[in-house]
């Protein structure tokens, strides 16, 4: 098993009290496989991807990756666990404006010390990125740059994928496209990916499928 929320509880202090976010939630996530988690808007979805992707903790339960509980990990090694860990793919690609689309690529990669020519290259030409290559996100248009957004998220290797709508700002064809190319590279690399959606359409075409309501899993 490659990743387990094991009775993970997430609530917030807010202006008319605490917030009980999730409640005792529970998932295990096979490397290779995919899982949708669709709920509606505020019912913890992207609270959920975060705890997984060690962008933040729990209140309690035990989140575990390949066995570790990373919920434990001191802050430097939860930002190394996320450097080379995990891929994140947002609905706002999240580019670095001041980057060109290969420095954009191979950046995520870099930082953990993972970077491979050959299989950035590989992966711009999976993409269909080769010609833009120098160009800078403002030129390029949403489809475009949530490609460079899952090269960026699949140079590094990850085991584990997070993408929290990651087609939600592109047109429904563009999107289906995108991620057409995302479960490609996915099945390729062999990386796991756990994603958010508001689409039961597009949670349809995963292997598997999870809604969250009232702060549990179902
Ligand atoms: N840092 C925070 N402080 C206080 N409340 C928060 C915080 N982050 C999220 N929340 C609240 O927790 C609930 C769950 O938020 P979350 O973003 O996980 O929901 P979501 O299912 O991803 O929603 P959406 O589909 O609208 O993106 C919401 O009611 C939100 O307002």
């Amino acid at each position: 098993m490659l990743l387990e929320l094991a009775d993970v509880s997430k609530s917030y202090p807010t202006g008319e009290g605490i917030l009980h976010v999730l409640r005792g939630v529970s998932l295990a996530l096979d490397a290779g496989e995919s899982l949708a988690l669709t709920g509606e808007s505020g019912s913890g979805k992207s609270t959920l991807l975060h705890l997984a992707g060690g962008l933040d903790r729990p209140d309690q339960g035990a989140i575990r990756f390949g066995g570790q509980d990373i919920a434990r990990l001191g802050d430097r090694e939860l930002a190394s666990f996320r450097r080379v860990s995990v891929g994140l793919v947002f609905q706002q690609f999240n580019l670095i404006p001041s980057l060109d689309v290969g420095h954009n690529l191979a950046f995520q990669a870099r930082l953990g010390g993972r970077h491979d020519a050959d299989w950035t290259d590989r992966l711009a030409e999976r993409l269909g990125l080769v010609k833009l290559l120098e160009r800078y996100p403002e030129q390029l248009s949403g489809g475009q740059q949530q490609r460079v957004a899952i090269g960026r998220a699949l140079a590094g290797r990850p085991q584990l994928i997070l993408a929290d709508e990651p087609t939600g700002n592109l047109d429904e064809a563009t999107g289906d496209a995108v991620l057409d190319l995302m479960l490609a590279l996915l099945a390729e690399t062999g990386a796991a990916l756990l994603m958010v959606t508001h689409s039961t359409r597009l949670a349809a075409r995963l292997g598997r499928r999870l809604h969250l309501t009232a702060g549990r899993l179902t």
